[in-house]
């Protein structure tokens, strides 16, 4: 809030807010308890209490057991007395108001925790209010102004007038009999409440009887006040109630009392500071007339009984104090008769209701509804606050919502403009209060964030010496000694001649006194004459000696605005810098914090990756290490195997000719009996032996079978291989000679190979493999099987038989076995079994997989049979 000031040329009403600014200062005062009462405060430093929470609390119910601490400016245990407080606290303030400056008081806290006693005290150890009153008139002695000079406009500003005026004012109001002040006339947007008719309005037991209690004051004095200016003091007492406020000084007739007090409304003066329109203020000259006041204002207060207190304030008070002060003029006797040149500061202390829960306090009814508004306009200074706070710390613009409750709205000023603002949250240690007391910490915390501009000092330059009123003391103290033999005073430059002659008359016939009298005056009205002219002629030189330092003022002044404008745009331009700066500082501190996040899972995943890769390491070794293993098993259990088919191989061959032998000598025998031809026997005999020998394996061909018809089925489907393409003829050492007119339809060049190699398997497009056997009959069968050598996607070569051609060199005296079974082999009809024989076997391939070795069998068309057979 901004002092009240007359428009002098130092100070503009309309001023910005002083740059400086302050936290609002948030003193804790814990009140005594009783001795079986179960404590959850503990002191610990004169700054910091701790609050732990006590069982069946309802932070204990839901698990928080934490124990919290809290810090303020200071911290004034029950040992602490009201001086100790007083000095601490309101002192400063009360000579903050001496020099012109606006402060804010008030005492918040929980129901029955200490309020109004921290405020208001007991006669014989006054609280704070008493204290500030016995100070304040302790410092100003006699530098007050009579009654009355200064007077309130009733806009929230002074008049002010001659102590002359001021004395016929003081007879008039002292002889009349007490005024009956006219009820305000109601606003249709204000109406009167109805007044809550169980709500007593009495004093609270601290001051029991206004006329007989005996007070101890206070006897400080501070003695840094301007002894140049006259002051006077005026106080006003309101409360509010219900969002409503109420004027405790209000002059009631008698039968209007019963009625109640009229609200009242806010308004805002020329230089936007808030005010209670209409509010009573009284002049007041001595501790005792302000405490009367004060009394007086406090027997309408409202007062009531509750679970927590026997007397709880059912609204909050506000008790203004505010000071006037004005320079005096140059003799140093009378205030300058100038309206703009009074200063006024205010200091308010407000003693607020008490937050409270209603399970806890027990109310019901009308209770309840105050109860109600208490907490609601407690909630709206908790939400004003907490918006300045957010503004002021992020830098964001919210509206305050001051206008939502009267009592944020009369200190909007307070927080909006200058002023010093502090706090005492009084606590009540006891177990009881802890939930409330809780919230009560919550927000003193917030409010101790909040920032208020520095007031700035009052300073009356008007150009006169200081001293005025000392010398003045001093002239009238020589005037009392000396009587009429005190010096005169001295001489002026110019006078209008010498004293007056004795203009007493001898008697009624005196012809020259008066005769003498009209000279002396002619003279001295000619001599007035010539000092006006001198006079005027000395001004005009004055005049035009003044004219160029005026000019030079005059452009000092506009350089001097140039460069406030400039001053205060660089300090804006600052401020905003300086939000930037602590915007980005704390985008840097986030950001530095998700970078160490994220080089903290770098280095864990670098680690994670360095183990993995251990692990994929050991694993490939383990895995060569088993395919090794396996391949070593894989050749040892195929040269075993290798070894017991080849054993096989040679048993049977060994049984088949002992089978044979017999068999052809069984033969042979029955022939001889049979046929007795010796051309026949011989035939046989001859055919025989080629038969012995083939069995004998002999790798020679039998020479008559040159002439044989070919053992080739002449419907069976020639192969594909007739092509360009490379074919390889794979024939193993012991194939022999068929020496037949019908060859196998094959590539030219075709390469021979009796053992083919990987290499020759790659470059070849088809593959042909001789195989030769002897059937049952003992007849030799020549099979030829074609193959397709096709890529596979490993990059290794699969070769899939596609076609078989068969040979069989018969013997032409053979017995009908033989005929009948190429008979059947004719016949296509009858074939599909040597088809299905041949598909069966050409199903299987041989396949090289890239990188292998070995050469695989594989079955490869096994979906052809599949088609064939359907
Ligand atoms: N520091 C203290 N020393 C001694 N007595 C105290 C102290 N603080 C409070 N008390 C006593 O506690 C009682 C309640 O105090 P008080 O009325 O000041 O509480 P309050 O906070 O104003 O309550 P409410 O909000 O209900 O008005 C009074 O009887 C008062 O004398």
């Amino acid at each position: 809030m901004k002092p009240t000031r007359g428009k002098t040329p130092k100070k503009t009403p309309r001023k910005p807010p002083s740059c400086a600014k302050d936290p609002v200062e948030v003193y804790c005062r814990l009140r005594p308890v009783q001795e079986d009462d179960e404590l959850c405060i503990e002191v610990i430093n004169t700054n910091t209490i701790q609050l732990k929470p006590p069982e069946g609390s309802h932070a204990f119910r839901t698990g928080n057991y934490k124990e919290t601490q809290h810090f303020f400016k200071f911290v004034f245990s029950e040992e602490y007395s009201q001086k100790a407080i007083y000095d601490s606290i309101a002192l400063p303030l009360v000579e903050d108001l001496l020099h012109g400056k606006n402060s804010l008081l008030f005492m918040y806290g929980v129901t029955g925790s200490g309020k109004t006693y921290t405020m208001q005290g007991t006669p014989t150890d006054g609280g704070v209010l008493p204290r500030c009153l016995d100070v304040l008139f302790n410092s100003l002695g006699d530098l007050q102004a009579r009654k009355y000079v200064f007077k309130p406009d009733r806009v929230n500003g002074m008049d002010v007038q001659t102590e002359a005026d001021a004395m016929l004012e003081r007879q008039k109001k002292e002889l009349m009999p007490p005024p009956v002040a006219p009820r305000t006339p109601r606003t249709p947007r204000a109406p009167v409440t109805p007044r809550t008719p169980s709500t007593p309005r009495r004093p609270k037991k601290a001051f029991p009887d206004l006329d007989n209690f005996v007070r101890v004051p206070d006897p400080t004095c501070l003695s840094t006040i301007d002894e140049d200016n006259n002051y006077a003091i005026f106080v006003s007492y309101v409360e509010i109630y219900n969002n409503q406020i109420f004027d405790l000084l209000e002059e009631q007739p008698y039968s209007l009392h019963s009625k109640g007090l009229t609200p009242r409304n806010l308004r805002e003066d020329h230089i936007h500071n808030m005010y209670v329109a209409m509010c009573t203020e009284v002049e007041v000259k001595t501790t005792e007339d302000a405490y009367k006041v004060f009394l007086k204002g406090q027997a309408k207060r409202k007062v009531a009984h509750n679970q927590l207190n026997t007397e709880s304030s059912r609204s909050h008070s506000v008790f203004n104090i505010r000071l006037v002060q004005a320079p005096l003029d140059s003799l140093g006797q009378e205030v300058i008769q100038d309206k703009d040149q009074i200063a006024i500061s205010q200091l308010s202390l407000v003693d607020l209701a008490g937050s409270e829960r209603t399970h806890r306090t027990n109310n019901t009814g009308d209770r309840l509804k105050e109860a109600g508004s208490i907490n609601a306009s407690l909630m709206t200074l908790r939400t004003c606050i907490e918006t300045l706070r957010e503004n002021q710390t992020e830098g964001s613009n919210k509206m305050v919502p001051y206008r939502t409750s009267k009592l944020t709205h009369l200190f909007k000023n307070y927080f909006d403009g200058e002023g010093k603002v502090r706090m005492v949250v009084n606590v009540n240690p006891s177990a009881k209060d802890f939930d409330e007391t809780t919230h009560v910490m919550r927000f003193a915390e917030i409010t101790q964030e909040v920032q208020v501009a520095r007031p700035t000092e009052i300073r009356f330059d008007i150009g006169l010496t200081p001293g005025r009123r000392k010398a003045n003391e001093e002239y009238k103290k020589l005037l009392e000694e000396n009587g009429y033999d005190m010096p005169p005073p001295p001489p002026p430059l110019l006078t209008l001649g010498p004293p007056f002659p004795l203009l007493q008359l001898s008697d009624s016939c005196d012809e020259e006194t008066l005769p003498h009298l009209v000279a002396f005056l002619a003279e001295r009205e000619k001599r007035r004459r010539i000092m006006e002219d001198e006079l005027a002629r000395k001004q005009g030189a004055f005049r035009a000696m003044l004219v160029e330092p005026d000019h030079e003022l005059d452009h000092l002044r506009t350089a001097n605005t140039d460069l406030t404008a400039k001053l205060s745009s660089k300090t804006r331009e600052c401020d905003r810098m300086e939000k930037r700066i602590r915007s980005l500082e704390q985008d840097n501190v986030v950001l530095q914090r998700t970078h160490n996040m994220y080089e903290k899972d770098k280095r864990d995943m670098a680690s994670e990756l360095s183990e993995k890769e251990k692990m994929i390491q050991m694993e490939t070794q383990e895995r060569a290490r088993l395919k090794q293993a396996l391949k070593g098993a894989v050749t040892n259990q195929r040269d075993k195997w290798e070894k017991e088919c080849n054993k096989r191989v040679r048993q049977t061959e060994l049984k088949l000719q002992t089978e044979m032998w017999v068999r052809e000598e069984k033969l042979r025998q029955l022939k001889q009996i049979v046929q007795g031809h010796e051309e026949e026997e011989s035939a046989k005999k001859a055919a025989k032996e080629v038969l012995v020998e083939s069995f004998n394996r002999s790798r020679s061909p039998p020479a008559q079978r040159k002439n044989n018809p070919p053992p080739v089925r002449l419907r069976h489907r020639r192969s594909r291989s007739a092509s360009n393409s490379v074919w390889i003829d794979h024939q193993p050492t012991e194939t022999l000679n068929t020496e037949t007119v019908l060859q196998p339809n094959k590539s030219k060049n075709a390469k021979r190979v009796s053992n083919p190699s990987m290499k020759d398997i790659r470059k070849t497009d088809n593959y042909m493999l001789t195989h030769q056997e002897e059937d049952s009959a003992g007849e030799l069968e020549t099979k030829i099987y074609k193959a397709d050598v096709i890529p596979t996607r490993g990059g290794g070569r699969a070769v899939q038989f596609t076609d078989v051609e068969k040979l069989r060199s018969e013997d032409p005296l053979s017995s009908t076995l033989g005929r009948s079974k190429r008979r059947v082999e004719d016949d296509p009809a009858e074939y599909s079994g040597e088809w299905t024989d041949v598909e069966t076997r050409c199903a299987v391939g041989l396949e090289h997989r890239a990188g292998s070795s070995s050469v695989s069998a594989v079955h490869t068309v096994a979906n052809k049979k599949h088609k064939k057979s359907r």
